[in-house]
């Protein structure tokens, strides 16, 4: 493994495909002249918007979705997450897919999402994910890159979850992956909380790109797309704009803190 810049991508996606894909795009190409070699792109960086519309066009998002990652990887000879979109499924229902894909445009790893969003947030939103997702079965991939580290999937909500994070570790990740549409609402007091604590117990840099903004009806999402070194420190937010967070990802420094704090080798349950 080597020392390199990743980028955390944060985006205002909207119920329009095509715009997303060329917000999509400039950041990447942003992400791409500041010298990332990593770039990784939110949860729903296709589309947000009405859950029906997303169903109705679900096939459309996938495809193209799919075809951007590879065209872009390929066009700018870099590794490229992206953090979540449809993939329609027989019963209707869709998988919400991340996929990590290599320079050449090669699929390294892909994982459908497991933990769904049915949450009654207290600002008066109804979030009922699974009425249009099929969660995954199956606990994510980790994909062993030679010169980028273990790099290991998950998307959003799952963040919430430490035991797949705890999978990921054992796995030999070095690099943990959040890609999220976080609410506005549970973000502010969650989300910068649960990633540190992710990264502090597993001893791992944590990417975490993210949606910011107003996307459509009341949606609202808190933004703050970071990625955090395995001690816990924030290298670089964000903040609530569309833009990038960008930072190195560093061996030396992973090593150093497993050695000054070793506690994934004193695991006793897992
Ligand atoms: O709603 C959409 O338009 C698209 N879907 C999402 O953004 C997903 C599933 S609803 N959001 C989350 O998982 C938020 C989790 C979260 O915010 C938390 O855990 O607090």
């Amino acid at each position: 493994m080597k020392s390199y810049l990743a980028a955390a991508i944060q985006m205002t996606s909207l119920p329009d495909l095509q715009k997303n894909l060329v917000q999509a795009e400039e950041l990447i190409d942003l992400a791409v002249r500041q010298g990332a070699e990593l770039v990784c792109l939110p949860e729903n960086f296709p589309f947000m918007g009405e859950e029906e519309e997303k169903i109705a066009a679900s096939e459309a998002i996938g495809q193209q979705s799919e075809k951007f990652l590879k065209t872009m990887a390929q066009r700018f000879q870099v590794t490229i997450l992206g953090g979540g979109f449809p993939v329609p499924t027989e019963g209707g229902k869709v998988y919400n897919t991340c996929l990590l894909v290599d320079p050449n445009g090669r699929e390294l790893a892909r994982y459908k999402k497991v933990h769904l969003f049915d949450v009654n947030v207290p600002d008066g939103i109804t979030y009922r994910e699974s009425s249009t997702v099929k969660a995954g079965e199956d606990l994510p991939p980790v994909y062993a890159s030679p010169e980028l580290g273990t790099l290991g999937l998950s998307v959003c909500y799952d963040v919430r979850f430490p035991e797949l994070y705890r999978h990921l570790s054992q796995k030999g990740a070095d690099v943990l992956f959040v890609p999220a549409a976080f609410t506005a609402y549970t973000g502010k007091d969650h989300w910068k909380v649960l990633l540190k604590a992710r990264a502090i117990e597993n001893t791992c840099y944590t990417i975490a790109p993210a949606q910011t903004g107003h996307h459509y009806g009341r949606r609202q999402t808190h933004g703050h797309a970071m990625i955090i070194d395995p001690w816990g420190v924030v290298l670089a937010d964000a903040g609530d704009e569309p833009g990038l967070a960008i930072a190195e990802i560093n061996p030396d420094r992973l090593e150093q803190v497993r050695r000054q704090m070793p506690s994934l080798q004193h695991r006793v349950f897992l």
